[in-house]
């Protein structure tokens, strides 16, 4: 599992992203009446991390209606910031239509500006989507709140592809459903995958949209990212203690420790 999903991590919990396979985690410890708090009665702090395509609008989104807390996705600070005619909009636009990650720098000041508007109005707690995707990000994280669990979606890469290339978006109700169905036959002992389609109701049917970032070529862009993202930060142990404990502490930000440790003995 990836450094940076660790180090924003209380419990963490990953889920194999097919329908059926999705469970509310027991080390939520929701209330059966209430739902909303965790064990200690505060709103759950959660964060969800996951490949494009793999469903986390949907579900965080779910849960947030369910829990009673707000679903605060990166993505539409982004898209929201891009349709204002802000100073930030052209300097956006440009490297979200590439498939590359905005800066930590702007993405915590747009975070920050919405989570001072929530409490404001009286919001606790939060449902986090698409935050912290960079080492940068969880660490800015950890420190300023405790996150309580992290959720990390997992879906095949094909049919992450799949997923966000049936995107569609109602202009008019801003609904989010999903053209594309996926059924996959299970071959060498692997189960196969089924996932219907998420249609629209009668009246968005002639109103859909597709984001511009969901194109194929910014989409794999977007893959590849994440991917990197996460790979720089996973270690091999294949070369055993002498190569990979040198890689653990460096990953850790630990290498000055272990020096003033080596020295001391
Ligand atoms: N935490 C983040 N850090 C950097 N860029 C982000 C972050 N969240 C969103 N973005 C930007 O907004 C775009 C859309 O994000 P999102 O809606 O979460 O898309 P997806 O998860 O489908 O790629 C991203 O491709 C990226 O450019």
């Amino acid at each position: 599992c990836s450094l940076y999903a660790a180090t924003v991590r209380r419990r963490g919990l990953s889920l194999v992203a097919s329908e059926g396979d999705l469970r509310l985690p027991s080390s939520a410890h929701l209330s059966p009446l209430g739902t909303r708090k965790d064990l200690t009665g505060r709103n759950v702090q959660w964060a969800f991390l996951g490949c494009p395509g793999v469903g986390k609008g949907t579900y965080a989104s779910r849960l947030s209606q369910l829990l009673g807390v707000p679903h605060i996705a990166t993505g539409d600070l982004v898209r929201e910031e891009l349709s204002s005619s802000g100073p930030l909009a052209d300097q956006l636009r440009g490297i979200v239509n590439q498939g590359k990650l905005v800066s930590d720098e702007i993405i915590v000041d747009l975070l920050s500006k919405r989570v001072e508007k929530g409490e404001a109005k009286g919001e606790s707690g939060f449902i986090l989507d698409g935050f912290p995707r960079t080492l940068r990000q969880a660490e800015i994280l950890e420190r300023v709140t405790d996150v309580d669990l992290v959720i990390n979606l997992k879906l095949r890469e094909d049919v992450l592809l799949e997923k966000c290339l049936g995107r569609r978006i109602c202009s008019q109700c801003g609904g989010n459903f999903n053209i594309a169905c996926i059924d996959i036959k299970g071959e060498d002992g692997k189960p196969g995958i089924y996932m219907a389609p998420l249609l629209p109701p009668e009246g968005c049917a002639s109103k859909l949209v597709t984001r511009s970032d969901d194109t194929e070529e910014v989409v794999k862009e977007r893959l590849r990212i994440y991917n990197e993202m996460v790979r720089s930060v996973a270690l091999s142990a294949a070369g055993g203690i002498p190569e990979s404990w040198p890689k653990l502490l460096h990953a850790l930000h630990l290498d000055g420790l272990n020096r003033e440790q080596s020295l001391a003995a």
